[in-house]
């Protein structure tokens, strides 16, 4: 058994990160709460993905600290490592799916690689199971990534993310590319399994109705650290001139007003029923 999901499932502390003498992050702190849909935002090159692969082990800092789950990822040692990846499941840009093997046989990947015991037939099941579970049809599972479009890719990299059971997701720009009511219907996936599964989930992203749609909070970075964390309406009550322009710009207009126009509909049918 696991450890029970603590109070902040992912803390940063005094994160470090530099590629040669270039500093992406000086001083970053974070803290990551039970159960929440935590969007991730900033301008191109801050450092979101950089953030989001020192959290999963994949970029080891040059200073700081980072707990998972109650676990050191910087300080962890091998075997208490690969216990903890079983415990996360990863979205990353572009799917990452591997092109030679079918869905549902992708989804099998992590499956194999951390419960080898499992028979073929179990495997399969469980990872047909997990295919549909992402909305996509069960038939699917028996496709390549080549034969899907972008949106059936982003929800087969879901699926994979999604084989072990993960207490936490990480989502690097899932409705990149997406037309919109393709990245509407990925956003309302996201809130559903979140709240049917009791994820914590870490989505990055530059999409301004998902952050206004789907997310508890916002982290926003800028200058080398995350300078901000809150509901929108919290961040919009800061000065920082990029969160101002950010929200308030024309696209984070345009997002409010949408979202305002969807509560209202969502009122009125309420009334009439
Ligand atoms: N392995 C690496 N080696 C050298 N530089 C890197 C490496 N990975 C990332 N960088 C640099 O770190 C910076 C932050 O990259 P990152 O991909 O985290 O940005 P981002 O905020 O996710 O951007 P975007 O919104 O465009 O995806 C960029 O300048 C990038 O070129």
């Amino acid at each position: 058994m696991s450890d029970p999901v603590p109070e902040y499932p992912i803390i940063v502390e005094g994160l470090v990160n530099r590629f040669g003498s270039f500093t992406i992050h000086q001083d970053l702190d974070l803290k990551v709460r039970r159960g929440e849909i935590i969007g991730v935002v900033g301008g191109s090159g801050t450092g979101k993905s950089v953030l989001m692969r020192s959290i999963i082990g994949l970029q080891i800092p040059a200073e700081g600290s980072i707990e998972v789950l109650g676990h050191s990822i910087t300080e962890a040692e091998d075997d208490e490592d690969i216990d903890i990846r079983s415990r996360w499941g990863v979205l990353f840009q572009g799917g990452a799916l591997f092109s030679t093997l079918t869905v549902g046989e992708n989804v099998e990947v992590p499956l194999k690689q951390f419960y080898p015991e499992l028979s073929d037939e179990l495997r399969q099941e469980i990872a047909r199971f997990k295919v549909q579970l992402s909305g996509l049809p069960e038939e699917a599972a028996y496709k390549y990534p080549s034969e899907l479009s972008g949106g059936m890719k982003k929800r087969a990299g879901l699926a994979r993310a999604l084989a072990l059971d993960p207490e936490l997701l990480f989502l690097d720009e899932p409705t990149a590319g997406l037309d919109p009511i393709g990245a509407a219907a990925f956003d309302r996936l996201t809130r559903e399994l979140k709240e049917t599964l009791g994820l914590t989930v870490f989505l990055i992203t530059h999409d301004l109705d998902t952050l206004y749609e789907i997310c508890d909070r916002v982290a926003v970075l800028a200058d080398k650290q995350v300078i901000a964390v809150g509901t929108i309406p919290e961040l919009l009550a800061t000065d920082h001139p990029w969160i101002q322009e950010y929200f308030n710009g024309p696209r984070g207009r345009n997002a409010k007003d949408s979202q305002d126009r969807v509560k209202g509909m969502d009122k009125l049918s309420a009334g009439s029923s």
